[in-house]
């Protein structure tokens, strides 16, 4: 299933390329760097790295950010706040929070493929408050409730 993506390139990504699968039933669409200069990030550092896009998602969906696990196996580089969230709504750059949680420091370079975007379809919960909630076998057991005591 497809939908319309509509991308468009702010003027520090302009020379860069779209984002696109690289393989036939990819789910994420690859996302580079903008930057400007080469970006070093020490172990432990994170950074907001642009992309030098914007987007505009049909309604009802959602791009979820996501870490590449090339990039996470061999340089222990992740997105901090994954899945990060791209709203219907938003027009504004989409940025990426790279975390360096490896033991070297890594460099970011003007056009690597840092991270991928995942096009999903949203829900939203119309909010009914109530007094009390409809009776589980569950109850309220969790955290490892039915696993190991
Ligand atoms: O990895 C991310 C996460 C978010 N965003 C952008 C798109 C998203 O629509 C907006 C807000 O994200 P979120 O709701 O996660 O952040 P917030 O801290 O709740 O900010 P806000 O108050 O603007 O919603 O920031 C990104 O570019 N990259
Ligand atoms: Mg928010």
């Amino acid at each position: 299933m497809t939908v319309t993506l509509e991308l468009k390139r702010l003027d520090h990504g302009r020379d860069l390329p779209l984002p696109a699968y690289q393989s036939e039933l990819a789910a994420g669409l690859d996302l580079t760097a903008a930057v400007e200069t080469p970006v070093t990030l020490a172990p432990g550092e994170r950074t907001l790295v642009p992309t030098g896009l914007a987007m505009a998602l049909p309604a009802g969906y959602e791009a979820q950010v996501r870490p590449r696990s090339g990039l996470a196996a061999k340089h222990g580089i992740t997105v901090l706040n994954t899945p990060g969230t791209i709203d219907a709504d938003y027009r504004g750059e989409v940025k990426v929070i790279l975390i360096n949680l490896g033991d070297a420091p890594f460099e970011i370079v003007r056009g690597e493929r840092i991270a991928q975007m995942v096009i999903a379809p949203v829900l939203q919960a119309e909010i009914h408050e109530v007094e009390a909630l409809s009776e589980t076998l569950r109850g309220t057991g969790g955290f490892g409730s039915t696993g190991r005591s």
